[in-house]
């Protein structure tokens, strides 16, 4: 089953939300009190995602705010590099800074990240610097949950999602749950349903979604059953390295299963899945597919160091679906 979209825009895909930076440990397999070196990539999930689009060919650009310093130009300058549009990316005037995330890999299963994000600039992205000239000319608005963690960017966020609807444009939600970001997870409940509800494409984990619905071991079915009372036409649920489900408006499921990896760490995977999963539904290759490409793409991305970085090209997830077997349930 194919996945509906405007034709013919400018932009197959805009991204809304963070641009910040990822400190991977060098050293891997230890704890990070004796990680003593770090390498710095990319990060923040709609950054990732953003990037991941654009080496799969798709013409993306970004709406973020970003630090007015070495680090904010160095997010800029590698966004730039791989193509995207950083024409509405806003340079903070007011000191604020990049947000860091500081991985650690003691082992392929524990894995952490530690974020710093007191007084990020991404959070600082005001309604006024949300433009509809630029996002009319988008197929997709993708938007993170964690810009919705603070005012001004959660009405940037709320303004972008309005002026996609106004203009024909589809909203992916990625819930993207980010606790260090948010007050309370009541207060994650709140604005994630609140946007969800408008979205027309909703992606997250099983726990994401547990945390917008304030409960523990929820169950898809409930979730969709909700959901599919309001904008929503196509809902993903991951679980890990257990696949993930689509579930359709009209009534259909399909499952994605994982592939087989070598894997060196977890995070990156739910960034990579989706630039790969949207990469194919705005190319029209049908939502089983879509799975498919989603599910190859994070298990490249867990086998290497960085999560921007590493971002696939088709080939090579197209390689890897011919040729690598599955993970059978667990
Ligand atoms: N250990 C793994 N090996 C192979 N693929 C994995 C592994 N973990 C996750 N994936 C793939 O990445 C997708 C997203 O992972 P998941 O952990 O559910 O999301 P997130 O990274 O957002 O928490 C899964 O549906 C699966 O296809
Ligand atoms: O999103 C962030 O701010 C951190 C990411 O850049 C980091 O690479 C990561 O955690 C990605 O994990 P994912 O959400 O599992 O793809």
């Amino acid at each position: 089953m194919k996945y509906e979209l405007t034709a013919a825009r400018e932009y197959d895909m805009i991204a809304l939300g963070r641009a910040c930076i990822d400190l991977n440990a060098t050293e891997y397999n230890r704890p990070m009190e004796e990680t003593m070196t770090f390498t710095k990539y990319v990060g923040g999930s709609p950054a990732n995602i953003a990037i991941g689009g654009s080496k799969l060919g798709l013409k993306v650009g970004f709406i973020g705010k970003i630090s007015g310093d070495q680090h904010g130009r160095f997010i800029e300058q590698y966004m730039r590099g791989v193509g995207i549009d950083t024409s509405n990316m806003v340079v903070d005037k007011e000191g604020h800074k990049t947000g860091l995330a500081f991985t650690e890999i003691k082992s392929p299963e524990e894995c952490s990240i530690l974020m710093y994000r007191q007084e990020v600039a991404d959070l600082y992205l005001a309604p006024e610097e949300v433009n509809e000239e630029y996002i009319k000319q988008a197929k997709i608005l993708l938007v993170s949950g964690t810009a919705l963690s603070k005012s001004p960017s959660r009405e940037a966020v709320l303004k972008a999602v309005s002026l996609a609807k106004r203009n024909d444009v589809k909203v992916v939600f990625e819930l993207d749950y980010r606790p260090y970001s948010w007050n309370s997870p009541e207060e994650t409940a709140v604005y994630c349903s609140l946007v969800a509800e408008q979205a027309d494409v909703v992606i997250g984990t099983r726990d994401e979604y547990d945390v917008m619905e304030g409960k523990e071991g929820g169950k898809n079915e409930d979730t969709i059953s909700h959901l599919f009372n309001h904008s929503p036409e196509l809902v993903v649920i991951k679980h890990g390295v257990e696949g993930s489900y689509a579930y359709t408006k009209s009534g259909e499921t399909f499952r994605g299963r994982a592939y087989k990896t070598q894997v060196l760490k977890t995070f990156g995977a739910g960034d990579s899945y989706a630039s790969a999963f949207l990469y194919a539904l705005i190319s029209g290759k049908g939502i089983e597919t879509a799975l498919k490409y989603g599910s190859a793409s994070a298990s490249i991305v867990v086998s290497q160091h960085s999560s921007s970085e590493a971002m696939p090209t088709v080939e090579e997830i197209e390689q890897l679906i011919a040729e690598r077997p599955v993970i059978e349930a667990i």
